[in-house]
């Protein structure tokens, strides 16, 4: 039996704002039995920076909120792994020039999917309920792309196949294209900088499926063309939200047909919702004939570095190891939570300091404060309202031991003074293993030029790694 309370925390009506109607709302679930809540996960071409740990921390803090709410058997929470795309090709074929393209993408997305794990869990975030690779639901993206095609909405053009705008402009019972955005055409062209590509109709259709030729990764193409091919972005999130959020509930769920196709929450960066969540919509509420894609959609803000964006474009980014080489896990993910997900943060070295200084007041007299206790009503009316987490962190400081401790099991922070510490040597343990996990992942996937990196990075920290047939130990450097 999952654990499941027998009736939900009502103590705690949990209001969320959603982009698709710019309002924050009462969360009611299509079925508070089943909580169903998507979030796009990474791209793994290169490492993860601590700017797109932001929306990994922020749905990790509603997910222990949910599960609280609900009952921690009652929410499924898919995040992906974007496994193919052009980035991913473009990164194989420059490390590994001398092995076969799928060979070189293997280890590369395999690589960087171990350090992102080992990141993001250092950080102090669950695991999610799934978390589905692209490229094994292919499959489900052809038969969206052949519903689509049936549909008319839908074309083949010289081995691409493209969604029409313009067609879903004339299907009944969808949302209209642009509503989720709430942007004009015209804005969505500006803002697209969409490609004016040969074999589009109109220049705002975008690509489904597009041809793959010489050592291009490729499959077996939909809709009757010849040859290999792969899909674009915005399908893969489509065919693994309804594989993973739709198709197991059906005929399980308290609710209407059309309801058990739609799912709860989808989140992501708000540099996601045009076009990437745009097309999504487009995609799912035309190959489904609903009228939603996810009741609510929710978008945190930009991490930022002296007012701009952290990207990997602008190459003002420092990663989440970076980060962890110096800073416990769980202070890095205080300071990012002591602003409201909404907001821009800027990361600083002054807001690192004070998540440090409060994580040390707080867990110093937490006392053997019962970790069963209920969690303090201020901060959890706190998180209740739009993840006040701000709220939260000032509730915190006044909290009385017992209470404070179990509000930060629910917010992700162990309580324990030893995370905080550095060894005697002034070294975070939490991360150097985070690290040395890193390590061995690569060395299991036979990526011995990403061991050594690892292995240099550690030893610039004076942490010596010994590897034996029984595994791998470190030590501080004498
Ligand atoms: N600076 C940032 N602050 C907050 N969230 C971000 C930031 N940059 C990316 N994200 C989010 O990180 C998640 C992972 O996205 P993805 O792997 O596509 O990164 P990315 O967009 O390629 O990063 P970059 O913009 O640096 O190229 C997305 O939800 C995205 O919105
Ligand atoms: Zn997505």
């Amino acid at each position: 039996m999952p654990e499941r309370r027998e009736e939900p925390a009502r103590e705690t009506p949990l209001v969320l704002y959603n982009t698709r109607t710019h309002a924050k709302e009462p969360f009611a679930p299509i079925d508070p039995a089943h909580v169903r809540m998507y979030v796009c996960g990474p791209t793994v071409y290169d490492d993860a920076h601590i700017g797109n740990a932001r929306p990994v921390i922020v749905f990790d803090v509603l997910f222990r909120l949910l599960r609280h709410v609900y009952g921690a058997g009652a929410v499924t929470y898919v995040r992906n792994i974007t496994d193919v795309d052009d980035k991913i090709n473009a990164r194989a074929a420059r490390d590994f020039p001398g092995l076969p393209l799928n060979e070189a993408i293997r280890r590369v997305t395999e690589a960087t999917q171990a350090r992102y794990e080992a990141a993001v869990a250092a950080l102090g975030n669950l695991p999610p309920s799934v978390e589905p690779r692209a490229t094994e639901h292919i499959a489900e993206m052809r038969e969206i792309i052949e519903r689509l095609v049936a549909r008319e909405v839908a074309y083949v053009a010289q081995g691409h196949v493209l969604f029409s705008v313009a067609a879903m402009e004339r299907a009944s019972g969808v949302p209209r294209y642009g509503s989720l955005a709430r942007r004009s055409l015209d804005e969505m062209i500006a803002g697209a900088r969409v490609d004016v590509a040969s074999y589009k109709r109109d220049e705002m259709d975008f690509v489904l499926w597009k041809p793959s030729s010489g050592g291009e990764p490729g499959w077996p193409s939909p809709a009757g063309i010849e040859g290999l091919g792969r899909p674009g972005w915005h399908i893969e999130c489509s065919a693994m939200a309804w594989k993973h959020l739709v198709a197991p509930f059906a005929g399980r769920l308290a609710c209407s047909d059309v309801e058990a196709e739609i799912f709860d929450i989808h989140g992501g960066g708000i540099d996601l919702v045009f076009p990437h969540h745009e097309n999504e919509v487009a995609q799912s509420c035309c190959a489904f004939e609903i009228p939603r894609m996810a009741n609510v959609w929710m978008h945190n803000g930009f991490l930022q570095v002296e007012g701009e964006k952290m990207s990997k474009s602008l190459g003002n980014f420092v990663t989440i190891a970076d980060v962890l080489k110096d800073w416990p896990g769980e202070v890095a993910r205080l300071a990012m939570l002591k602003t409201h997900y909404r907001q821009p943060i800027d990361w600083t070295f002054r807001g690192l300091e004070e998540a440090e200084r409060n994580l040390t007041r707080w867990y110093a007299d937490l006392g053997d404060a019962d970790a069963g206790a209920d969690a303090d009503p201020a901060v959890l009316a706190a998180l209740a309202d739009d993840l006040n987490t701000p709220a939260a962190v000032a509730a915190l400081h006044h909290a009385a031991p017992a209470g404070r401790r179990a509000a930060l099991a629910l917010m992700g922070f162990s309580g324990d003074p030893a995370s905080l510490a550095r060894s005697a040597e002034g070294l975070d343990v939490a991360a150097v293993e985070a690290l040395v996990a890193e390590r061995d992942a690569a060395r299991a996937a036979k990526n011995w030029a990403e061991s050594d990196r690892l292995r240099d990075i550690l030893a610039g920290m004076g942490v010596t790694v010994k590897d034996s047939k029984a595994g791998t130990t470190w030590e501080v450097a004498r």
